[in-house]
C-alpha cells in the first residue's frame, strides 16, 4: 500500500511530535507500506521519510519546482518526482496513494487534510483518511467537526471517512484492516 503521509514543516518542535513521526516512518516501512510525502528534509517531513529509508522503506518524495528553487533539500535516499507547485503536487500525492495520514501541522497540513476527506465524501476518491493525534493536538478539531456534525452543518458524519489514533500501531491497523 502506498500512505500518504501530511505534516509540518517546522523544524525546532517538540521532541514529541518528532518522535511520533519517527514511529510512524518507521511503522509504515516494516509492514512493508511505501511512504509518499511532501519530499522535503524539514520538520516532520524529514523525520517521517527518513524514520521510513532507515528502516529499508520505499519512499516517495513529491517536491515542488519553487521550493526547490528556494535552496530546499529533499530527503536523501528517496524516489524524488519534482511538480510545477503546491496544487500540483497535492494531486499527484492524492493520485499516487491509497491512504493517508495527517501528522500535526500547519496551515499545508490542514489544507491537505481538507481536501482529501472532502473528495473521500464527494466520492471522488475512496481511501481512509487518518488523523495521528499527538498530544491531543487535533482534539479543537474534531471539536468543531463533530459540533459542525450536530448542528446538521455536515451533511454526513466526518469521522464515517476519517479514523482519529493515538499511536502509529493502532493507525496502521485500521489503515490496513
Ligand atoms: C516557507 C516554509 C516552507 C515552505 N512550504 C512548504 N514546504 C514544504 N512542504 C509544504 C510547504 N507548504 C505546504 N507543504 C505541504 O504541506 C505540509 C506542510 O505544511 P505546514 O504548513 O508546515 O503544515 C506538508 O505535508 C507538505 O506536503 C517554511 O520554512
Amino acid at each position: 500500500m502506498n500512505i500518504c503521509v501530511f505534516c509540518s514543516s517546522s523544524s525546532n518542535l517538540d521532541p514529541m511530535y518528532t518522535e511520533a513521526a519517527d514511529a510512524l516512518g518507521r511503522e509504515i516501512a516494516r509492514r512493508g507500506h511505501a511512504l509518499v510525502f511532501g519530499g522535503y528534509d524539514m520538520g516532520l517531513m524529514g523525520a517521517v521519510a527518513r524514520a521510513a529509508v532507515e528502516e529499508s522503506g520505499r519512499v516517495l518524495g513529491i517536491t515542488t519546482e519553487g521550493l526547490s528553487a528556494k535552496g530546499r533539500a529533499a530527503v536523501e535516499g528517496i524516489e524524488e518526482e519534482c511538480t510545477v507547485d503546491l496544487s500540483a503536487r497535492k494531486e499527484r500525492m492524492v493520485e499516487l496513494s491509497d491512504a493517508f495520514v495527517s501528522l500535526p501541522g500547519g496551515l499545508g497540513t490542514f489544507d491537505e487534510f481538507f481536501s482529501v476527506i472532502s473528495r473521500v465524501k464527494a466520492g471522488e476518491i475512496e481511501a481512509k483518511s487518518a488523523l495521528f493525534d499527538v498530544d491531543g493536538f487535533f482534539a479543537p478539531l474534531a471539536e468543531l467537526l463533530d459540533d459542525a456534525t450536530a448542528r446538521g452543518l455536515n451533511s454526513t458524519d466526518w469521522r464515517a471517512h476519517c479514523g482519529l489514533f493515538g499511536n502509529a500501531q493502532e493507525l496502521l491497523d485500521w489503515i490496513e484492516a
